[in-house]
């Protein structure tokens, strides 16, 4: 018989439940409130609530996330324990752990009895199976308020916003290696947080991966003035750990052949990178058709095959010229078609650092790069400079401010 597509449960409704189900029960745990509904994806839903500490003095947002079929159910399953085993590491979202459920209480059923309403019971109860599948896992995570990369790129483009500061990008890149190295090297923390570090000594990488590596899975969250690398910029984090309990199964945790691990987060971390530049979160795709690019690696020039060619072909045009090529250069390495041409994992992280403790000057000024342009400072038709606080006002007007209505 032919696959029918339309027979298989779809979760919307459910999902659509989960958006309706706060605003009509709101917790009955006083220390929760409903905030929002935030989104749901291919198989999951996620609302924001506030939750007060038990003293009550302090309160923080978390973010609740439930599956709506028994088969997402499932994929939530695989996502709450791939999380457990990296909890922890700063670039990937945190686990968060709650004293009591904010869904439906019993109690509450109960003293309708107790009041001798019947009705008020029975309709709460009738009420409360219609949404009985929200029994399922529940994911609980710290919220991250700046939304994805995918919105951040359509509000830039709302502000008509055209090139992205270098500082930004080599920040943006540094986080995104920085949760390569927790999926590569996972560990968890007994408590709190680290900074990812790849260990030193020759110890061989995990196959744990990021089978979802786009824009709309990675989250931005705070700018925090106490860590170097999120000073100037927010800390981004890798969402949605959920995965398809067949490729479990069948040792399919990757989206190519042959590849999974450190070479397919790195191109994954790659194609993040490539959209953020281009303010387009679709334009790469893997079936585009490779280009060559030259590039230093050890000192040496080599060309390679890459899928940057949308950018490698364009350092001419006003969208590109600014990037500093060593930016390009790693770029066009992390998209290599082939896991060979890649960067180590080691040497992308120490380029990247490198990239970021450059003084502020040094961005995008092009000639110390090797920029053939020379679209620095003072350069006729150059660039205006790429001070930290105009990076700052520039994250500021896309995250915050709406955009013109034209
Ligand atoms: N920690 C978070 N903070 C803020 N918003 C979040 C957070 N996690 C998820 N979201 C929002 O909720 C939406 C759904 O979440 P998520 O991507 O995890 O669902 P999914 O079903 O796994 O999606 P996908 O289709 O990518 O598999 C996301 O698009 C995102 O906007």
């Amino acid at each position: 018989m032919a696959f029918d597509f339309y027979a298989v449960p779809r979760p919307d409704a459910q999902l659509e439940a989960l958006k309706a189900y706060f605003p009509k029960f709101p917790p009955v745990d006083r220390r929760f409130k409903y905030v929002d509904f935030l989104g749901s994806g291919a198989y999951g839903a996620c609302v924001r609530l506030r939750e007060l500490s038990m003293d009550e003095k302090t309160s923080r947002d978390i973010v609740i996330k439930q599956a709506g079929t028994e088969e997402h159910r499932r994929e939530l399953r695989w996502e709450i324990d791939r999380l457990k085993r990296i909890a922890g590491s700063l670039h990937i979202v945190q686990l968060l752990d709650i004293q009591s459920s904010p869904f439906f209480d019993f109690d509450v059923e109960k003293a309708a009895l107790i009041q001798e309403n019947p009705d008020m019971a029975r309709d709460l109860r009738a009420d409360y199976e219609k949404a009985g599948y929200l029994l399922g896992p529940m994911l609980v995570i710290e919220l991250l308020e700046n939304g994805s990369v995918k919105d951040f790129i359509n509000k830039a483009k709302a502000h008509k916003v055209t090139r992205l500061p270098n500082r930004l990008i080599w920040r943006f890149f540094l986080c995104l290696v920085r949760a390569c190295i927790a999926l590569a090297y996972p560990r968890r923390a007994g408590n709190g947080q680290f900074f990812e570090v790849i260990p030193p000594g020759d110890q061989a990488p995990s196959d744990f991966t990021q089978t979802d590596w786009q824009t709309g899975n990675v989250m931005m969250g705070g700018i925090y003035t106490d860590q170097f690398e999120h000073q100037t910029s927010p800390i981004l984090k890798l969402i949605d750990f959920g995965v398809w309990e067949d490729a479990v199964k069948f040792d399919l945790l990757y989206n190519g052949p042959n590849e999974k691990g450190v070479a397919h987060d790195i191109f994954g971390a790659g194609t993040v990178i490539f959209n953020t530049i281009a303010l387009d979160p679709f334009l790469l795709s893997p079936w585009d058709t490779p280009g060559q690019y030259q590039i230093q690696r050890s000192g040496q020039t080599r060309e390679i095959t890459t899928l940057a060619v949308g950018i490698t072909r364009n350092l001419d045009s006003p969208k590109y010229a600014h990037l500093d090529r060593e930016l390009v250069s790693l770029l066009a390495q992390c998209l290599a078609p082939s896991p060979a041409d890649r960067p180590p994992l080691r040497d992308l992280f120490d380029s990247l650092m490198k990239g970021v403790e450059r003084p502020p000057e040094e961005y995008g000024v092009g000639v110390s790069d090797g920029n053939p342009q020379g679209t620095g400072p003072g350069v006729p038709g150059g660039n205006p400079p790429e001070t930290d606080l105009a990076a700052l006002e520039l994250l500021q007007k896309i995250i915050y401010e709406a955009p013109p209505p034209w």
